[in-house]
């Protein structure tokens, strides 16, 4: 079997006295997608910025493609949490996705036809040609994180790291961005590993499912892992998980807890 894209091994973050997760060993293979969930403030955004290297681990190892990871690694796409962009930044779209090709993130890159017709497609493949040169500073949130998406694929990363990519998104852009990141990793076998709060929206891409809770982790497929026994015994209280047509739905929680009961009510609602 071919050696996994990303490889944790018994990985533990702990800021000051905070352990936010201990023992963790994960592997995600090429082309598998993984989705990363649990309530707020659990370390989801930390372990993606670990594996950038932006963070440093405690205790334990976090190897890419055999090799220990660090900062500006270009085999690696990245969908950051949403923050609009600064009003001054002058660029246009379509030099934010150019930046994402063969890594060249600082000064405008000189493309060949061929990576700038893979511009093209991943502008395309968002919904974001109409407004591919119009400055980013200009564009509604949702239209930048359209743009941030299509860099972060445009240089065929090994491994994609996307940190909430569908907040935002109106229901259609949902659907077009996740068969993107799906179409990608079919295309040339991209590890996806997607911190989400709603698994429903990917439930039909999702191979395995991180779920970290209260500082526990379980990892498993979607039905090992999303099941009333599991979450309850995660969260020391009942947690009923019901399934209604294709979605799943977790209800319940500890009075007072604001993380779970916040996590509760949003998918609940969602
Ligand atoms: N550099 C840091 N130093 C100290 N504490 C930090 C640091 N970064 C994050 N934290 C804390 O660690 C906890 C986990 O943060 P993190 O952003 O990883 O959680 P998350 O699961 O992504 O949350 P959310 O769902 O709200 O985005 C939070 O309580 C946060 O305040």
């Amino acid at each position: 079997m071919a050696a996994p894209v990303l490889e944790l091994t018994d990985a533990r973050l702990r800021y000051g006295d905070r352990e936010l997760w201990s023992g963790l060993d994960l592997q995600v293979r090429a082309g598998e997608f993984l989705a990363v969930i649990g309530p707020n403030g659990t370390g989801k955004t930390s372990l993606l910025r670990a594996i950038l290297g932006q963070v440093t681990l405690t205790s334990g190892r976090i190897e890419l493609l055999g090799q220990p990871v660090g900062r500006g690694n270009d085999r690696i796409g990245y969908v950051p949490q949403q923050k609009p962009l600064d009003q001054g930044t002058p660029i246009r779209a379509r030099d934010l996705v150019a930046f994402g090709v063969n890594g060249r993130r600082w000064g405008l890159p000189h493309l060949s036809p061929a990576e700038r017709r893979r511009v093209d497609e991943a502008l395309d493949a968002v919904g974001a040609t109409a407004y591919a040169k119009a400055p980013v500073a200009s564009l509604s949130g949702g239209e930048q994180q359209r743009v941030r998406i299509a860099q972060s694929v445009v240089g065929n990363p090994a491994l994609l790291l996307c940190d909430e990519p569908l907040l935002s998104l109106d229901l259609a852009h949902q659907r077009a961005v996740s068969e993107l990141i799906d179409e990608q990793r079919r295309r040339i076998d991209t590890a996806v590993v997607f911190v989400t709060h709603d698994v429903n929206p990917i439930l039909g891409m999702v191979d395995r499912v991180l779920y970290l809770a209260g500082g526990q982790f379980r990892v498993g497929t979607p039905d090992e892992v999303l099941r009333s026994e599991v979450l309850s015994e995660m969260y020391g209280t009942t947690v009923d998980v019901f399934h209604s047509r294709g979605r799943i739905i977790v209800v319940g929680g500890p009075e007072g807890s604001e993380a779970h009961a916040h996590h509760i009510d949003e998918e609940k609602h969602a």
